[in-house]
């Protein structure tokens, strides 16, 4: 994701970049970072140093190193875009410490098409959830299978924005084997696939007695991603301190 961060802000007027960062072991530290992502050279090498000034940060990493990116961008008060997923409690923790000082946009997915179906998906659940018979509700995601963390940060997300609309407590179920018993009414089943070099998809089964519906979301390649990271970036500058979300950036709140 680095990578067609770098390439599409360098192909972007509205954007300079002044930074690429990566961990101190990394063996391609030192190389144009212009280079490393398949355009023209851009004199900004890979590193392992923050710079102490810059409008917007985005990280997309690993879920360990995303602390020392908010400690950094703490320090320097840069606001910040996280897109990384699987984030430990710590971490999340240290966010919601940071956002008092920062502006910190903060989504597992900065697709617009995907968080569009996660409106469309509150909908679909406020409206089926009373169906007479029930709804049964699973999400269905795929995955490249490089990706270390599952289910998605999007799986997980679009399954609280459905419990959020149901009555009563619903119980996340990830995946099912063995005697399992029938389905209970009140949960949300997450089926994570992982396959080759899918780019992300996920599809939300609403199963009822008689008919089901279905929404579905995917990408042929990540520039929605890192596309929808620099429209975060840009619009977070200049914005008070506080945790924001893909809504907020894309006027879907
Ligand atoms: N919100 C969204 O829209 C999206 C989110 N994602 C999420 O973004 C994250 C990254 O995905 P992806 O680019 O595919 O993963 P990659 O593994 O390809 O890239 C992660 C990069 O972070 C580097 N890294 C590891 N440790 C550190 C550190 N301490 N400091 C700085 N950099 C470090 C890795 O180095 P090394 O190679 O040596 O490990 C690697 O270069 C994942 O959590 C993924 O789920 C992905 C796509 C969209
Ligand atoms: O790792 C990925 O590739 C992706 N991760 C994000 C997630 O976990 O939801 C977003 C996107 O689906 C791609």
């Amino acid at each position: 994701m680095g990578r067609r961060v770098v390439a599409l802000a360098t192909a972007d007027e509205a954007f300079q970049v002044i930074a690429a960062i990566d961990h101190q072991q990394h063996p391609l530290l030192g190389q144009d970072s212009g280079g490393l992502a398949g355009c023209d050279p851009n004199q900004v090498p890979l590193s392992a140093t923050w710079p102490e000034e810059c409008d917007a940060a985005i990280d997309f990493s690993l879920p360990i190193a995303v602390g020392s990116a908010v400690a950094s961008c703490l320090q320097s008060k840069t606001p910040l875009v996280i897109a990384t997923t699987g984030l430990s409690d710590e971490t999340q923790a240290a966010i919601e410490e940071a956002v008092k000082q920062i502006p910190i946009v903060w989504a597992p997915s900065m697709s617009l098409a995907v968080n569009l179906t996660m409106k469309l998906a509150e909908q679909a659940a406020a409206a089926l959830k009373n169906v007479p018979g029930g709804v049964d509700i699973e999400i269905i995601e795929r995955h490249h299978r490089y990706k270390v963390d599952a289910p998605s940060g999007t799986a997980l997300k679009f399954g609280e924005l459905i419990a959020g609309q149901m009555d009563g407590e619903t119980k996340h179920v990830h995946g099912r084997e063995g005697e399992t018993g029938q389905r209970s009414r009140h949960e949300i089943g997450y089926h994570a696939v992982r396959v080759g070099d899918n780019t992300g998809e996920h599809t939300i089964v609403y199963g009822m007695l008689g008919e089901t519906l279905e929404l579905r979301v995917a990408s042929s390649n990540r520039d929605c991603y890192a596309s929808g990271a620099l429209a975060a970036a840009r619009w977070i500058q200049g914005r008070p301190p506080g945790l924001y979300s893909m809504f907020d950036v894309l006027g879907l709140s």
